[in-house]
């Protein structure tokens, strides 16, 4: 069988070293052929972002750009309405009937899996491999809690015999970074370097982005 997809889905406004650091880490640890970045369109339940999605996905590419195995899949945005994973997963299934998929989250994400859409479907079409993050452990409500007693494996290789249908914990190392504190960093005129690439820092002083009330 063909190795796994990792697939990473956010909002990225903007994209940092808390999503591009678990994505490397996770294609390496557990031996997939890439990971696409989906940045979303109109995200589920949260705030409208700040940037428009054009920028937003500008800086996705920019900050893939010289990382091998990383790719962008802009699918969502050419999709006029709410981003839900379950569309694109299903998508995604009929384009790739029998690989592996493994949609990458952090642990707060997964925390509050039980609020998206048609959320108890979203094994029926992929494997979901959760990174820790600082301030979330696997603390689940009863929904999830009951989603991970049916679903959760430590056996990797399970992600790359079956197509979909299990949830992985991997114990990447964490990183104590979000778009939120790199919004209110250069809001306030301070310096983000190092929390996010280069070039992605550049873009952002060009356009002039994150300068108004943090949303
Ligand atoms: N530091 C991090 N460690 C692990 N996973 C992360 C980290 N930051 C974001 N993620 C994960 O990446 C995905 C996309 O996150 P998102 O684009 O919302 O970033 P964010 O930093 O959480 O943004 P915001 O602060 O605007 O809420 C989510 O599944 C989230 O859990
Ligand atoms: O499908 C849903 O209902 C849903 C609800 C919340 C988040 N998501 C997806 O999860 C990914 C991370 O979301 P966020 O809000 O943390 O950037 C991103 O791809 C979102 O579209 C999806």
């Amino acid at each position: 069988m063909s190795k796994p997809i990792g697939l990473l889905g956010g909002t990225f406004d903007p994209i940092h070293i808390g999503h591009l650091r678990p994505a490397i880490s996770t294609m390496e640890r557990l031996g997939l052929g890439e990971v696409r970045l989906l940045p979303n369109y109109i995200p589920p339940h949260r705030a409208t972002p700040d940037s428009a999605p054009e920028h937003r996905l500008a800086m996705v590419r920019l900050a893939v750009a010289q990382t091998p195995g990383l790719t962008v899949d802009d699918r969502e945005l050419r999709r006029n309405r709410p981003s839900y994973t379950i569309d694109t997963l299903t998508e995604l299934r009929r384009e790739l009937p029998h690989r592996p998929l493994c949609f990458l989250m952090g642990m707060d994400s997964l925390c509050s899996l039980n609020r998206w859409h048609r959320w108890r479907e979203l094994l029926d079409h992929a494997h979901l491999v959760v990174s820790y993050r600082p301030g979330w452990t696997a603390d689940f409500n009863d929904d999830v809690a009951g989603l991970y007693r049916a679903h959760g494996t430590r056996d990797r290789e399970l992600l790359h015999r079956r197509p979909g249908g299990c949830i992985y914990l991997i114990d990447n190392p964490q990183l104590e970074v979000s778009s939120t504190q790199i919004r209110q960093c250069i809001k306030a005129g301070n310096n983000p370097q190092y929390l996010l690439p280069d070039p992605v820092t550049a873009y952002i002083r060009e356009k002039g982005l994150y300068q108004g009330p943090v949303l």
